[in-house]
C-alpha cells in the first residue's frame, strides 16, 4: 500500500533532499509540503532541479490537512521543531530531521542547546535514530529523532570498536570535515563563497560541539560508564560530505576486525579492506558509509576514517530508513541510489 507523506521545512536542504529521494520511492507519495518564507511558492521555483515532479505547492504548517497522512518528515530547524511538532495530531507518525529530541536527559539538551526543553514528554517518547543500532524500537516507534550527521559519522566509526572492547575509551579524538551544506540554507555571511572556498577552518573547537552530547549519550550508554571523546570540526569547501578521522588506541587488525564484523551484514555500511581509506567522493548522493582502517608506525595506534553524505545518511536517506520500518516497508526501500560520481 502507497503511504501518503507530508515534509514540513522542504524549501530547505534536507527537504529538498527528501523529495529527491521519494521521487523513487516505490510504496511512498507526497502529498503535502511546507515553507515559511517561501509558503505559496511552487517546488519547482524554489528548486529547478525538482521540476520534472508533479509536487503539492509550499504551504505553511498550519494550512495541512493531516488526517489523510501517514507519516511526516519534520525538516525544520530546532527549537522550532518542538514548538510544531507539538502542536501535530498525537497519533502522526513523525521522522524529526532536527536535534529537538536526539537526548534522552533534559539536563543535557539545556546543557548543548542553551534552554529547557518545551515538550519534555515528546522527549521522553522519541526512539533515537540511528538505525543500525536502534532498529527495534524504531520500528514501534511513533516519534523518532535524526542524528547529528556528524554524530552518525562519528558513531559509525566507534560503536563497534566500544562493544568490542577493542580500544582505549579515555583516549578516542575525532577530527571532522564537513561540507557547507550540513549548514542550511539560510544566508549566513561566514558561508557566503568568497569567504568559504579556498580555505578550511575548525569551528566549534575546544569541546563545545552540540553534538559532543550525542557522543557522550551514546558512547557512556555503550560502555556502561562515562566517556568523553575529543572532537574538533572543521569547515570545508564542498558542498555535500563528512570525513571523520578517528585516532584510536587498539590493535590496528582488531579494529578493523571489529567493524568489519559488526557491519557485515549492513546494507549501507561498507567496510574497505586493512590499509584502503574511504573518499567523500565515492559515496555522494547517497546513503553508503564507507569506513577505512590502518595502523600507525606507533605500535598500537590506529586510524579509522568513516565518510557519509551529510544530506543523505547523515539526515534525509536516514529518515527515510527509520520511516521504512515505522511503515513496515522493506528497510533499504528507495535508498538502493549509486553515488554520483565523479
Ligand atoms: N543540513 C544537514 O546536513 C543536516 C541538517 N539537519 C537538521 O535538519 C533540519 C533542517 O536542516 P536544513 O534542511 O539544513 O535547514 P534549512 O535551513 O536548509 O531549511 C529549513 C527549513 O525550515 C523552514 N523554516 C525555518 N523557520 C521556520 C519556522 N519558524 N516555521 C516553519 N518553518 C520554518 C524553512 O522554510 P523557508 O526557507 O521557506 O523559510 C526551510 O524549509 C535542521 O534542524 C538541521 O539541524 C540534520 C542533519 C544534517
Ligand atoms: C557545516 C555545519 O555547520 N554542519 C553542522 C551540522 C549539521 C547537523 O547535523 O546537524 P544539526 O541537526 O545538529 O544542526 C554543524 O556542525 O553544526
Amino acid at each position: 500500500m502507497v503511504q501518503n507523506i507530508a515534509i514540513l521545512g522542504a524549501s530547505g536542504y534536507t527537504g529538498a533532499e527528501l523529495v529527491r529521494l521519494i521521487a523513487t520511492h516505490p510504496s511512498m507519495r507526497i502529498v503535502a509540503l511546507s515553507g515559511d518564507r517561501k509558503a505559496g511558492m511552487a517546488m519547482s521555483e524554489v528548486f529547478p532541479f525538482l521540476r520534472h515532479l508533479d509536487l503539492p505547492r509550499l504551504q505553511k504548517i498550519d494550512e495541512i490537512n493531516f488526517s489523510n497522512v501517514d507519516l511526516a518528515f519534520c525538516a525544520l530547524p530546532h527549537a522550532t521543531s518542538q514548538e510544531v511538532i507539538s502542536a501535530l495530531p498525537r497519533d502522526l507518525k513523525i521522522v524529526d530531521l532536527s536535534a529537538d529530541f536526539r537526548l534522552r536527559d533534559p539536563a543535557a539538551y539545556e546543557t548543548w542547546y542553551g534552554k529547557p526543553h518545551s515538550a519534555p514528554e515528546l522527549q521522553k517518547e522519541a526512539v533515537y535514530g540511528l538505525t543500525e543500532f536502534y532498529r527495534d524500537e524504531i520500528r514501534g516507534a511513533r516519534l523518532v529523532a535524526g542524528t547529528g550527521c556528524n554524530a552518525a559519522t562519528g558513531q559509525y566509526a566507534i560503536r563497534p570498536l566500544i562493544e568490542a572492547g577493542v580500544i582505549d575509551l579515555d583516549d578516542i579524538l575525532i577530527d571532522l570535515k564537513a561540507g557547507v551544506s550540513g549548514a542550511g540554507r539560510s544566508l549566513k555571511e561566514n558561508l557566503l563563497h568568497a569567504e568559504l572556498s579556498e580555505g578550511t577552518h575548525a569551528y566549534s573547537a575546544g569541546g563545545t560541539h552540540r553534538h559532543l552530547g550525542e557522543f557522550d549519550q551514546e558512547f557512556s550508554k555503550i560502555a556502561g560508564r562515562p566517556v568523553q571523546v575529543r572532537f574538533t570540526p572543521h569547515l570545508t569547501p564542498m558542498n555535500r560530505g563528512i570525513l571523520a578521522s578517528v585516532h584510536v588506541k587498539g590493535d590496528p587488525q582488531a579494529v578493523h576486525r571489529a567493524l568489519a564484523d559488526r557491519y557485515l551484514t549492513e546494507t549501507f555500511l561498507e567496510v574497505l579492506p586493512f590499509g584502503a581509506l574511504p573518499s567523500t567522493r565515492d559515496i555522494r548522493g547517497s546513503n553508503y558509509v564507507h569506513i577505512g582502517v590502518i595502523g600507525d608506525r606507533i605500535p598500537g595506534c590506529a586510524l579509522v576514517v568513516a565518510v557519509l553524505d551529510n544530506l543523505c545518511k547523515g539526515s534525509s536517506g536516514q529518515a527515510i530508513q527509520n520511516a521504512n520500518l515505522m511503515l513496515g516497508l522493506d528497510e533499504a526501500a528507495g535508498l538502493r541510489l549509486a553515488p554520483v560520481f565523479p
